[in-house]
């Protein structure tokens, strides 16, 4: 069977405009503009099948949420080859949003001021959803999500757990085969991180949907991920399973610091970590 995603070399770059400070430097600036580049993604290659659940990861400025918007079709990428499902994301946009869902744990797909249920009916015309199948899965997607209590509140009234079990129902409205999460437990309290990765778990398992989760909460990769890929500077690092990854970073250990310096298991936290400062992987 094809993958659902596959990505093969991708390059994305970006332009930022640079100006000396103050005053004479806005003016200096309007009047010879310079620019800097800077290579988002360097050559990123990986595969997906259908039905998995990836865990991407890397540290601040590595390059997820670049890899996660060229996948969504909002970016189009410089160079090499992207596909899901067969389709180019960015080229068949159209399409290609009505089979996907997206959560962007830092920005909100909702209206601010619109209840809860009236974003969702929203979001029915917008991806033209058979009304019937609608209330099925919205009625479906209430119940699991625990959502009842806020489905008649504005969404700028939410709490952050309640918000983000509302961004994920959305998501999936329209059924969607494959889910982008991008850091979908970020502030969250304990029990709403358990339930997002709760539903998530069982959102793959049950029904088969592909999930590509990003996120700096090692406990999410920790329960839900049985593959990780870590990129570092805009490159794969590793694409393994998370136990290989531990593997990898004990293997190392004559060679630099102890992993855990009380001689006990590493936490994922100290495993990641340490494959980080490995590869030299932090924010420049
Ligand atoms: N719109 C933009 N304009 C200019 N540079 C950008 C833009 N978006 C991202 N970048 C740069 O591209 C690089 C990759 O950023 P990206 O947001 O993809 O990283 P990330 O892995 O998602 O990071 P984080 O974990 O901090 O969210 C960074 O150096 C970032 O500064």
């Amino acid at each position: 069977m094809p993958p659902h995603i596959l990505v093969d070399r991708l390059v994305k770059t970006y332009r930022i405009s640079e100006r000396d400070p103050g005053v004479l430097g806005a003016i200096r600036g309007v009047l010879q503009r310079r620019h800097r580049t800077v290579e988002a993604l360097s050559g990123v290659s990986f595969s997906l099948g259908r039905g998995e659940l990836l865990g991407f990861i890397g540290p601040n400025g590595a390059g997820k949420s670049t890899t996660i918007k060229i996948l969504a079709g909002i970016l189009r990428p410089d160079g090499g080859r992207v596909e899901v499902d067969g389709r180019d994301p960015f080229a068949d946009r159209q399409r290609h949003v009505g089979r996907i869902g997206v959560v962007f744990g830092q920005r909100t797909q909702l209206w601010w001021d619109l209840p809860v249920g009236d974003g969702f009916d929203l979001l029915r015309d917008i991806y033209r959803v058979d009304p019937v199948r609608y209330r099925r899965t919205r009625d479906e997607l209430v119940t699991l999500l625990r959502l009842d209590a806020v489905l008649d509140q504005p969404v700028r009234q939410l709490s952050l757990g309640q918000r983000m079990r509302a961004e994920i129902a959305a998501a999936l409205l329209h059924e969607p085969d494959l889910l982008f999460l991008d850091e979908p437990t970020i502030g969250l309290d304990a029990p709403s991180k358990l339930a997002v990765r709760d539903f998530v778990r069982r959102a793959n398992r049950e029904r088969g949907t592909t999930v590509l989760l990003t996120t700096h909460d090692m406990h999410d990769i920790e329960a839900l991920a049985e593959r990780v890929i870590v990129i570092g500077h805009g490159r794969v690092l590793a694409d393994c399973p998370v136990d290989a990854l531990r593997a990898r970073v004990a293997a190392d250990r004559g060679t630099g610091a102890p992993v855990a310096p009380s001689g006990e298991d590493p936490t994922i936290e100290e495993v990641i970590t340490r494959f980080y400062a490995m590869h030299g992987a932090g924010e420049a």
